[in-house]
Formats: structure tokens, C-alpha cells, sequence
């Protein structure tokens, strides 16, 4: 008999750097020799890391929402169909930045059904600058809960964006962790270096979800969420929105900067594949928590020009509005 493939979830909060780990696993496995397959859960309506991931590696989405969201019957159907087309022998799960890695651990077990899956870690990335933020101005609001339960939920945490803070402070905060879960294995790191062996190389069966239970109180009725069919428990994300805009046209790269300065504390991340007037190429516009980041992109295939925003209470009407300035800004443009 085969053995099961093995599922690695990734889990943790918004630009805490899970696709910047998917990455560097999915080329450790590709240069072992293995055929990786990953799934991409994302908060928005678009999957922008997708298309722009450098290894041509079979792929799908499971978008609008989280996976408590959409309900888990999607996920288990999605890697089955990605078992029966491609014949993975590993399946990497990003997990959208704002779902509790405990719905995900429920759905890869439905998949179990269908197909001989075994999950094998739940890796949680917590953004070091983040939860050092969060432990000083939010504790025990709904973000400090979502961070914790992301946390609590893991058998593996990688603290990442180390080089944001200090090795005092990133010390402090691993400390904070393992006060959240003592049984995790626990790793520092800059832009994911050096997580991938602790990754894929653990052995399976040191499942820590099976001794870490969410709080009940992470787990109430969310009122807002219309998909249907509903789950009976759903994570507290509901304060969370997602606003997807299409672009109509090249916006100015300065103006562009300029609004994302400008944005307020209340978006928390933003994504996009945008189009500079005067450029030839497309840029990835990466912003989390006031830090931005723009670069060239040459995608293998054909994208949306589009951007998310993610956040809480922020006005999607006055997000609407300033895309529109800057878009019109270009309608004299040559
Ligand atoms: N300074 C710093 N930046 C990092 C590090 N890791 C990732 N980043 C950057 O942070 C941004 C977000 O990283 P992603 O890997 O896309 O984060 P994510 O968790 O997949 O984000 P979502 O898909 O929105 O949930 C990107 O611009 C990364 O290059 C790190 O260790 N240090």
C-alpha cells in the first residue's frame, strides 16, 4: 500500500511571511527530487501569490474568506482533485492570515477520506515586530486573541521578521510564545532562512492541536459570515474585512508611494500586482503594518492588475475614492 502524502499547513497571521516560507519549501522539495502540490487560501477575491510563485508547481485557491469560513467542505474536495491531476507526494497549505489553523487541521482530516493524506505539521509564522507591538498596545483585543489562537494552534512556530526587532526583544517574545504553547518547537528567523528543515523534516505525530484547544470564547457566532454552508464554529475574524480593487489604468509610481504613506493604521496589509505608467513591467506592491515594498515582477502568466486591503474599520468608500484620484490622475497621460 502507498503511503499517505503528506500535508504541511501554514498558517499565521497577515504578511507574518507564510508565502515567503512556501517558497523556500517548495524549492527544497522540487531540488530533493519531490513533486509538491500547494493550496492558497486567501482572505480576498484574488490570489496574488499564486501566479507570480517562481516554481511552476500544480496549485489552487480557495478564495473569499478563510477556510472556517467557507466551510471545510471546499479544502477536502480541492485535495483530492489536486491528488487525482497531479500526483503530489507533499501538499503545502497557505492558510489565509486570518484563519485559526484548527479549522484547517479539521478539513485536511475530512480530506482523509477521500484520499491517503496525513497531515504532518501546522506551522504557525508569527511576525516578530507585530506581536511585540500587539503584547504592548492590544492585549486581549481581537487581534492579540486571533495571534494567540494562531499560535496556540501550532505544533510548529517560526517567529519571524527577527530583524525587526531586537535579540532582547525577540527572546522576550519567544518566551511570550511558549507561555501560549509549551509544547511547539520554537524558531527565530529573517525572512524564513533556515525554518525549512524544521519544517519538512520533522517526523509526524507530535500533533500539538490534539493538546492545545482554542479557547471557547474564540469561538463565537460570527453573525456576518453569509456563506453558506455554515460552520457551527467560526473564529473571531469577523472585525477583519478584505477590499479588492481592479485597476482601469497605469497609475504615477510617486502618488502611488504617496497613498501608501498616507494610509491609515487601521489597514493592516495590502497586496496588489500594479502597473506604473511608463513602466514595462508589473510591480508587487507588498505592504504590512506602514512598512511597503515595491518590485518588478515578469509573471509566467497573464494577472490581474488589482490590489487588496486588509484591515479593521477602515472606509472602503475613501480607499475607492483615492484609487480612483490616482487612476484618473492618468487619464492625460501618454
Ligand atoms: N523585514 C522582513 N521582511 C520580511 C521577512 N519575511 C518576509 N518579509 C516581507 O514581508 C512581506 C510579506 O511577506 P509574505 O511572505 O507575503 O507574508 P504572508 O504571511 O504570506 O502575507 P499574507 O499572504 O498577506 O498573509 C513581503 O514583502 C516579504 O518580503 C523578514 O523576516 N523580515
Amino acid at each position: 500500500m502507498t503511503s499517505p502524502v503528506p500535508v504541511y499547513v501554514l498558517a499565521g497571521f497577515l504578511g507574518s511571511g507564510k508565502t515567503t516560507l512556501l517558497r523556500l519549501a517548495i524549492d527544497a522539495l522540487v531540488q530533493s527530487g519531490r513533486r509538491p502540490a500547494v493550496l492558497i487560501n486567501e482572505i480576498g477575491d484574488v490570489d496574488i501569490d499564486g501566479p507570480i510563485l517562481e516554481r511552476e508547481v500544480p496549485r489552487a485557491e480557495v478564495l473569499s474568506g478563510c477556510v472556517c469560513c467557507t466551510g471545510s467542505g471546499d479544502v477536502p474536495l480541492v485535495i483530492e482533485k489536486l491528488c487525482t491531476e497531479h500526483n503530489p507526494d507533499a501538499i503545502l497549505i497557505e492558510a489565509s492570515g486570518v484563519a485559526n489553523p484548527l479549522s484547517i487541521v479539521d478539513s485536511v482530516t475530512d480530506a482523509s477520506f477521500l484520499r491517503r493524506v496525513e497531515l504532518v505539521r501546522t506551522i504557525t509564522v508569527v511576525s516578530a515586530p507585530q506581536l511585540s507591538a500587539t503584547l504592548r498596545s492590544h492585549p486581549e483585543g481581537k487581534l492579540f486573541r486571533l495571534l494567540r489562537d494562531q499560535a496556540r494552534a501550532a505544533d510548529t512556530i517560526i517567529l519571524n521578521k527577527s530583524d525587526g526587532v531586537g535579540r532582547e526583544e525577540s527572546n522576550r517574545l519567544q518566551l511570550a510564545l511558549r507561555e501560549w504553547n509549551a509544547g511547539a518547537a520554537i524558531a527565530s528567523t529573517e525572512y524564513g532562512r533556515g525554518a525549512v528543515p524544521l519544517l519538512l523534516e520533522a517526523k509526524p505525530g507530535r500533533m500539538n492541536h490534539r493538546r492545545f484547544k482554542p479557547l471557547p470564547i474564540l469561538f463565537e457566532e460570527n453573525a456576518s459570515c453569509s456563506l453558506s454552508p455554515p460552520k457551527p464554529k467560526h473564529a473571531t475574524h469577523s472585525f477583519l474585512k478584505a477590499h479588492t480593487h481592479y485597476f482601469r489604468a497605469p497609475i504615477a509610481r510617486e502618488s502611488f508611494e504617496a497613498y501608501l504613506a498616507g494610509l491609515p493604521d487601521q489597514v493592516y496589509r495590502v497586496k496588489g500586482i500594479v502597473r506604473f505608467k511608463g513602466d514595462d513591467t508589473l510591480s508587487l506592491v507588498q505592504y504590512c503594518y506602514g512598512q511597503s515594498h515595491l518590485s518588478a515582477i515578469r509573471p509566467r502568466q497573464a494577472v490581474q492588475e488589482v490590489i487588496v486591503h486588509i484591515g479593521e474599520g477602515f472606509s472602503e468608500e475613501r480607499i475607492e475614492e483615492a484609487l480612483a484620484e490616482l487612476e484618473n490622475e492618468n487619464t492625460n497621460w501618454k
